[in-house]
Protein backbone atom coordinates (compact mmCIF):
# COMPACT_ATOMS: atom_id res chain seq x y z
CA UNK A 1 0.00 0.00 0.00
CA UNK A 2 3.05 2.03 0.68
CA UNK A 3 6.61 2.02 -0.02
CA UNK A 4 9.24 4.89 1.02
CA UNK A 5 12.91 4.28 -0.35
CA UNK A 6 15.37 6.34 1.16
CA UNK A 7 12.89 9.28 2.41
CA UNK A 8 14.38 12.67 3.71
CA UNK A 9 12.97 15.32 4.71
CA UNK A 10 15.40 18.31 6.12
CA UNK A 11 14.23 21.71 7.74
CA UNK A 12 17.31 23.99 8.13
CA UNK A 13 17.72 22.92 11.67
CA UNK A 14 16.37 19.36 11.90
CA UNK A 15 16.19 16.16 10.06
CA UNK A 16 12.60 15.24 9.86
CA UNK A 17 13.30 12.11 8.07
CA UNK A 18 16.61 10.71 7.69
CA UNK A 19 16.87 8.07 4.62
CA UNK A 20 13.45 6.15 5.55
CA UNK A 21 12.90 2.86 3.81
CA UNK A 22 9.98 0.94 4.60
CA UNK A 23 7.06 -0.88 2.80
CA UNK A 24 3.43 -1.10 4.23
CA UNK A 25 1.16 -3.79 3.37
CA UNK A 26 -2.62 -3.71 3.79
CA UNK A 27 -4.82 -4.18 7.04
CA UNK A 28 -3.96 -2.29 10.13
CA UNK A 29 -0.33 -0.77 10.55
CA UNK A 30 1.11 1.40 13.32
CA UNK A 31 3.50 3.85 12.96
CA UNK A 32 4.99 4.45 16.60
CA UNK A 33 7.62 6.75 17.37
CA UNK A 34 8.55 9.44 20.64
CA UNK A 35 6.82 13.16 19.94
CA UNK A 36 8.93 14.53 17.04
CA UNK A 37 9.91 11.37 14.98
CA UNK A 38 8.96 12.10 11.82
CA UNK A 39 5.49 10.67 12.10
CA UNK A 40 3.26 13.56 11.07
CA UNK A 41 6.24 14.69 8.54
CA UNK A 42 6.28 11.20 6.82
CA UNK A 43 2.28 11.51 6.45
CA UNK A 44 2.10 15.03 5.17
CA UNK A 45 4.86 13.49 2.33
CA UNK A 46 2.43 10.90 1.45
CA UNK A 47 -0.35 13.26 1.01
CA UNK A 48 1.65 15.13 -1.28
CA UNK A 49 1.24 18.14 1.06
CA UNK A 50 5.37 18.37 1.66
CA UNK A 51 7.63 17.26 -0.99
CA UNK A 52 10.55 15.38 0.64
CA UNK A 53 13.74 16.84 0.17
CA UNK A 54 15.35 13.26 -0.71
CA UNK A 55 13.94 9.65 -1.81
CA UNK A 56 10.87 8.41 -3.18
CA UNK A 57 7.63 7.38 -1.89
CA UNK A 58 4.65 5.85 -3.46
CA UNK A 59 1.01 5.49 -1.92
CA UNK A 60 -1.19 2.82 -3.61
CA UNK A 61 1.40 2.30 -6.70
CA UNK A 62 1.33 6.31 -7.18
CA UNK A 63 4.65 8.11 -6.82
CA UNK A 64 3.84 10.92 -4.35
CA UNK A 65 6.47 13.50 -6.21
CA UNK A 66 4.20 13.35 -9.63
CA UNK A 67 1.86 16.28 -9.53
CA UNK A 68 -0.41 14.54 -11.62
CA UNK A 69 -0.93 11.74 -8.49
CA UNK A 70 -2.17 14.26 -6.00
CA UNK A 71 -5.69 14.28 -7.07
CA UNK A 72 -5.38 9.74 -7.33
CA UNK A 73 -4.34 10.13 -3.66
CA UNK A 74 -6.87 12.22 -2.19
CA UNK A 75 -9.65 9.85 -3.98
CA UNK A 76 -8.59 6.77 -2.19
CA UNK A 77 -6.73 7.72 0.89
CA UNK A 78 -8.65 9.44 4.14
CA UNK A 79 -6.18 11.63 6.49
CA UNK A 80 -7.53 12.24 9.60
CA UNK A 81 -5.06 15.10 11.10
CA UNK A 82 -3.49 15.40 14.65
CA UNK A 83 -5.02 18.61 15.48
CA UNK A 84 -8.01 20.12 16.11
CA UNK A 85 -9.09 21.59 12.88
CA UNK A 86 -12.96 21.78 12.98
CA UNK A 87 -15.00 24.65 12.70
CA UNK A 88 -17.43 25.18 15.44
CA UNK A 89 -20.23 26.69 14.41
CA UNK A 90 -21.24 23.90 11.75
CA UNK A 91 -22.83 20.65 12.59
CA UNK A 92 -21.07 17.42 12.22
CA UNK A 93 -23.41 16.87 9.55
CA UNK A 94 -22.69 19.99 7.70
CA UNK A 95 -18.81 19.49 8.29
CA UNK A 96 -18.76 15.89 6.98
CA UNK A 97 -21.21 16.66 3.97
CA UNK A 98 -18.92 19.01 3.02
CA UNK A 99 -15.74 17.12 3.16
CA UNK A 100 -17.91 14.58 1.11
CA UNK A 101 -18.63 17.03 -1.50
CA UNK A 102 -15.05 18.20 -1.38
CA UNK A 103 -13.88 14.51 -2.16
CA UNK A 104 -16.23 14.67 -5.68
CA UNK A 105 -19.39 13.05 -4.15
CA UNK A 106 -22.15 14.29 -5.56
CA UNK A 107 -24.74 15.64 -3.32
CA UNK A 108 -27.55 12.94 -2.49
CA UNK A 109 -24.33 10.26 -2.34
CA UNK A 110 -22.86 12.67 0.44
CA UNK A 111 -25.56 13.13 2.42
CA UNK A 112 -26.39 9.38 2.46
CA UNK A 113 -22.30 8.30 3.30
CA UNK A 114 -22.51 10.72 6.01
CA UNK A 115 -25.23 9.42 7.74
CA UNK A 116 -23.88 6.14 7.34
CA UNK A 117 -20.34 7.20 8.39
CA UNK A 118 -21.53 9.50 11.07
CA UNK A 119 -23.59 6.11 12.49
CA UNK A 120 -20.60 4.37 12.41
CA UNK A 121 -18.23 6.56 14.54
CA UNK A 122 -21.19 6.76 17.07
CA UNK A 123 -22.42 9.85 16.47
CA UNK A 124 -25.50 9.62 14.89
CA UNK A 125 -28.05 10.73 17.82
CA UNK A 126 -25.27 14.33 18.23
CA UNK A 127 -25.10 14.73 14.29
CA UNK A 128 -27.53 18.28 14.15
CA UNK A 129 -25.86 20.07 17.26
CA UNK A 130 -22.80 22.70 16.66
CA UNK A 131 -19.25 20.78 16.89
CA UNK A 132 -18.16 23.70 19.51
CA UNK A 133 -20.15 22.15 22.22
CA UNK A 134 -18.70 18.63 21.36
CA UNK A 135 -16.33 16.82 23.93
CA UNK A 136 -12.96 15.83 22.29
CA UNK A 137 -13.57 12.31 22.43
CA UNK A 138 -16.63 13.18 19.63
CA UNK A 139 -14.15 15.91 17.89
CA UNK A 140 -12.08 13.08 16.97
CA UNK A 141 -15.28 10.82 15.98
CA UNK A 142 -15.82 13.57 13.78
CA UNK A 143 -12.21 13.82 12.52
CA UNK A 144 -12.34 10.48 11.86
CA UNK A 145 -16.03 10.65 9.86
CA UNK A 146 -14.99 13.44 7.44
CA UNK A 147 -11.64 10.60 6.91
CA UNK A 148 -13.65 7.84 5.95
CA UNK A 149 -16.78 9.48 4.28
CA UNK A 150 -15.43 9.28 0.52
CA UNK A 151 -14.73 5.19 1.43
CA UNK A 152 -11.34 4.90 0.64
CA UNK A 153 -8.78 2.47 0.46
CA UNK A 154 -6.60 3.59 3.38
CA UNK A 155 -6.65 6.14 5.75
CA UNK A 156 -4.17 7.92 8.20
CA UNK A 157 -4.77 8.63 10.96
CA UNK A 158 -2.65 10.51 12.95
CA UNK A 159 -2.24 10.43 16.66
CA UNK A 160 -6.62 9.45 16.90
CA UNK A 161 -6.58 8.65 20.88
CA UNK A 162 -4.51 11.85 21.61
CA UNK A 163 -6.38 13.42 24.44
CA UNK A 164 -8.87 10.74 25.43
CA UNK A 165 -9.50 8.91 28.63
CA UNK A 166 -8.72 5.06 28.72
CA UNK A 167 -12.36 4.71 28.54
CA UNK A 168 -12.18 7.46 25.12
CA UNK A 169 -8.82 5.51 23.65
CA UNK A 170 -10.31 1.89 24.17
CA UNK A 171 -13.41 2.88 22.07
CA UNK A 172 -11.21 4.34 19.33
CA UNK A 173 -8.96 1.59 19.20
CA UNK A 174 -12.04 -0.71 18.98
CA UNK A 175 -13.61 1.55 15.85
CA UNK A 176 -10.01 1.79 14.40
CA UNK A 177 -10.29 -2.15 14.06
CA UNK A 178 -13.35 -2.08 12.62
CA UNK A 179 -12.66 -0.33 10.19
CA UNK A 180 -10.37 -2.89 8.76
CA UNK A 181 -12.42 -5.74 9.65
CA UNK A 182 -15.73 -4.46 8.75
CA UNK A 183 -15.14 -2.28 5.34
CA UNK A 184 -11.65 -3.54 4.50
CA UNK A 185 -10.11 -0.16 4.66
CA UNK A 186 -6.80 -0.75 5.67
CA UNK A 187 -4.77 1.59 8.08
CA UNK A 188 -1.51 3.59 8.74
CA UNK A 189 -1.99 4.77 12.18
CA UNK A 190 0.49 6.76 14.43
CA UNK A 191 1.15 6.89 17.92
CA UNK A 192 3.76 7.42 20.46
CA UNK A 193 1.97 4.71 22.82
CA UNK A 194 3.58 1.37 22.40
CA UNK A 195 0.63 -0.19 24.36
CA UNK A 196 -2.20 0.24 22.46
CA UNK A 197 -0.80 -0.25 18.97
CA UNK A 198 -0.44 -3.89 20.12
CA UNK A 199 -3.67 -4.09 20.89
CA UNK A 200 -4.83 -2.97 17.49
CA UNK A 201 -2.22 -3.49 14.82
CA UNK A 202 -1.57 -6.25 12.25
CA UNK A 203 2.33 -4.76 11.57
CA UNK A 204 4.30 -2.20 13.36
CA UNK A 205 6.79 0.26 12.32
CA UNK A 206 8.95 1.81 15.10
CA UNK A 207 10.84 4.93 13.76
CA UNK A 208 12.95 7.14 16.13
CA UNK A 209 14.73 10.72 14.66
CA UNK A 210 13.24 10.15 11.66
CA UNK A 211 14.82 6.53 10.89
CA UNK A 212 13.44 3.11 10.86
CA UNK A 213 14.53 1.13 13.94
CA UNK A 214 11.94 -1.46 13.43
CA UNK A 215 9.05 -3.12 10.66
CA UNK A 216 7.60 -5.94 11.84
CA UNK A 217 4.36 -7.63 12.59
CA UNK A 218 2.61 -7.77 15.78
CA UNK A 219 2.74 -11.23 15.81
CA UNK A 220 6.54 -11.55 15.41
CA UNK A 221 6.61 -8.40 17.95
CA UNK A 222 5.08 -10.53 20.80
CA UNK A 223 6.09 -14.28 20.01
CA UNK A 224 5.31 -16.73 22.94
CA UNK A 225 8.03 -17.15 25.40
CA UNK A 226 8.54 -20.48 27.54
CA UNK A 227 7.64 -18.33 30.59
CA UNK A 228 4.75 -19.65 32.55
CA UNK A 229 2.50 -17.08 34.78
CA UNK A 230 1.04 -18.48 37.77
CA UNK A 231 -1.61 -17.16 40.23
CA UNK A 232 -2.76 -19.07 43.37
CA UNK A 233 -5.31 -18.01 46.10
CA UNK A 234 -4.98 -17.99 49.58
CA UNK A 235 -6.62 -20.60 51.91
CA UNK A 236 -7.38 -20.59 55.69
CA UNK A 237 -4.62 -23.13 55.71
CA UNK A 238 -2.22 -21.43 53.73
CA UNK A 239 -2.82 -17.38 54.31
CA UNK A 240 0.50 -16.95 51.65
CA UNK A 241 -0.55 -19.41 49.07
CA UNK A 242 2.18 -17.74 46.47
CA UNK A 243 4.79 -18.97 49.06
CA UNK A 244 3.71 -22.19 50.15
CA UNK A 245 3.09 -22.51 46.08
CA UNK A 246 7.02 -21.42 46.02
CA UNK A 247 8.22 -23.74 48.32
CA UNK A 248 6.72 -26.87 47.11
CA UNK A 249 8.03 -25.88 43.81
CA UNK A 250 11.23 -25.35 44.80
CA UNK A 251 11.38 -29.15 46.78
CA UNK A 252 10.17 -30.49 43.76
CA UNK A 253 13.38 -28.90 41.53
CA UNK A 254 11.11 -25.64 39.79
CA UNK A 255 13.30 -23.05 40.65
CA UNK A 256 10.51 -19.81 40.34
CA UNK A 257 10.82 -16.07 40.39
CA UNK A 258 8.65 -13.12 41.42
CA UNK A 259 6.54 -11.41 38.75
CA UNK A 260 8.42 -7.79 39.48
CA UNK A 261 6.16 -5.24 37.45
CA UNK A 262 3.69 -7.37 36.35
CA UNK A 263 0.07 -6.24 37.62
CA UNK A 264 -0.51 -8.38 40.90
CA UNK A 265 3.27 -8.61 41.43
CA UNK A 266 4.21 -10.39 44.22
CA UNK A 267 1.30 -13.01 44.02
CA UNK A 268 2.58 -14.41 40.75
CA UNK A 269 5.36 -16.36 40.27
CA UNK A 270 6.95 -17.47 36.90
CA UNK A 271 8.50 -20.29 35.90
CA UNK A 272 10.67 -22.28 32.77
CA UNK A 273 8.12 -24.34 31.30
CA UNK A 274 10.11 -27.50 30.32
CA UNK A 275 6.97 -29.09 28.51
CA UNK A 276 3.63 -30.84 29.52
CA UNK A 277 5.36 -31.90 32.54
CA UNK A 278 5.54 -28.53 33.85
CA UNK A 279 2.12 -28.02 33.56
CA UNK A 280 0.91 -31.66 35.34
CA UNK A 281 3.29 -30.62 37.78
CA UNK A 282 2.50 -27.26 38.49
CA UNK A 283 -1.43 -28.71 39.08
CA UNK A 284 -0.86 -31.56 41.23
CA UNK A 285 1.14 -29.09 43.69
CA UNK A 286 -1.82 -26.74 43.35
CA UNK A 287 -4.43 -29.93 44.10
CA UNK A 288 -2.27 -31.37 46.83
CA UNK A 289 -2.18 -27.82 49.00
CA UNK A 290 -5.65 -27.36 48.03
CA UNK A 291 -5.57 -24.10 46.40
CA UNK A 292 -7.00 -22.56 43.78
CA UNK A 293 -5.33 -21.39 40.41
CA UNK A 294 -6.34 -18.16 39.28
CA UNK A 295 -3.90 -18.66 36.28
CA UNK A 296 -1.69 -20.18 34.68
CA UNK A 297 -0.51 -18.54 31.04
CA UNK A 298 2.11 -18.26 28.45
CA UNK A 299 3.62 -15.61 28.34
CA UNK A 300 4.11 -13.39 25.22
CA UNK A 301 6.85 -10.42 24.50
CA UNK A 302 5.22 -6.86 24.70
CA UNK A 303 6.25 -4.67 22.09
CA UNK A 304 7.92 -2.59 24.54
CA UNK A 305 10.03 -5.49 25.82
CA UNK A 306 11.55 -5.88 22.13
CA UNK A 307 11.96 -2.09 21.81
CA UNK A 308 13.86 -1.83 25.01
CA UNK A 309 15.87 -4.60 23.72
CA UNK A 310 16.85 -2.74 20.27
CA UNK A 311 17.42 0.61 22.23
CA UNK A 312 20.37 -1.21 23.46
CA UNK A 313 21.35 -2.43 19.35
CA UNK A 314 20.62 0.54 17.75
CA UNK A 315 21.54 4.10 18.54
CA UNK A 316 18.95 6.05 20.14
CA UNK A 317 18.91 9.42 20.46
CA UNK A 318 17.91 11.22 23.60
CA UNK A 319 14.53 12.30 22.36
CA UNK A 320 13.41 9.17 22.32
CA UNK A 321 13.00 8.91 26.32
CA UNK A 322 9.13 9.51 26.02
CA UNK A 323 8.47 5.97 24.16
CA UNK A 324 10.88 4.56 26.52
CA UNK A 325 9.47 5.43 29.93
CA UNK A 326 6.19 4.73 28.57
CA UNK A 327 7.55 1.47 27.03
CA UNK A 328 8.84 0.97 30.46
CA UNK A 329 5.16 1.56 31.72
CA UNK A 330 3.83 -1.11 30.06
CA UNK A 331 6.90 -3.27 30.69
CA UNK A 332 5.28 -7.12 30.90
N1 LIG B 1 7.50 22.87 9.22
C1 LIG B 1 8.53 22.55 10.00
N2 LIG B 1 9.61 23.35 10.13
C2 LIG B 1 10.66 23.02 10.89
N3 LIG B 1 10.74 21.86 11.61
C3 LIG B 1 9.70 21.02 11.54
C4 LIG B 1 8.54 21.30 10.73
N4 LIG B 1 7.66 20.27 10.85
C5 LIG B 1 8.24 19.39 11.69
N5 LIG B 1 9.45 19.82 12.10
C6 LIG B 1 10.38 19.12 12.99
O1 LIG B 1 10.60 17.82 12.44
C7 LIG B 1 10.68 16.85 13.48
C8 LIG B 1 9.63 15.78 13.22
O2 LIG B 1 8.34 16.35 13.44
P1 LIG B 1 6.97 15.53 13.29
O3 LIG B 1 5.85 16.48 13.54
O4 LIG B 1 7.00 14.77 12.02
O5 LIG B 1 7.11 14.50 14.49
P2 LIG B 1 6.01 13.51 15.08
O6 LIG B 1 6.68 12.19 15.19
O7 LIG B 1 4.77 13.58 14.28
O8 LIG B 1 5.80 14.09 16.51
P3 LIG B 1 4.48 14.71 17.17
O9 LIG B 1 3.67 13.55 17.62
O10 LIG B 1 5.03 15.53 18.29
O11 LIG B 1 3.82 15.54 16.09
C9 LIG B 1 10.50 17.61 14.77
O12 LIG B 1 11.78 17.88 15.31
C10 LIG B 1 9.80 18.88 14.36
O13 LIG B 1 10.13 19.93 15.24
Amino acid sequence: MIATESLSKRFPRVTALDRLSVDVGPGVTGLVGANGAGKSTLIKILLGLSPATEGRAEVLGFDVADPSSGGAIRERVGYMPEHDCLPPDVSATEFVVHMARMSGLPPTAARERTADTLRHVGLYEERYRPIGGYSTGMKQRVKLAQALVHDPQMVFLDEPTNGLDPVGRDEMLGLIRRIHTDFGISVLVTSHLLGELERTCDHVVVIDGGKLLRSSSTKDFTQITTTLAIEVTDTDEHPDGTRVMREALHARGVETHEGAGLPGAGHILLLTAQGEETYDLVRDVVADLGLGLVRMEQRRHHISEVFKDGDERADVPADATDVRKEAVGHGG
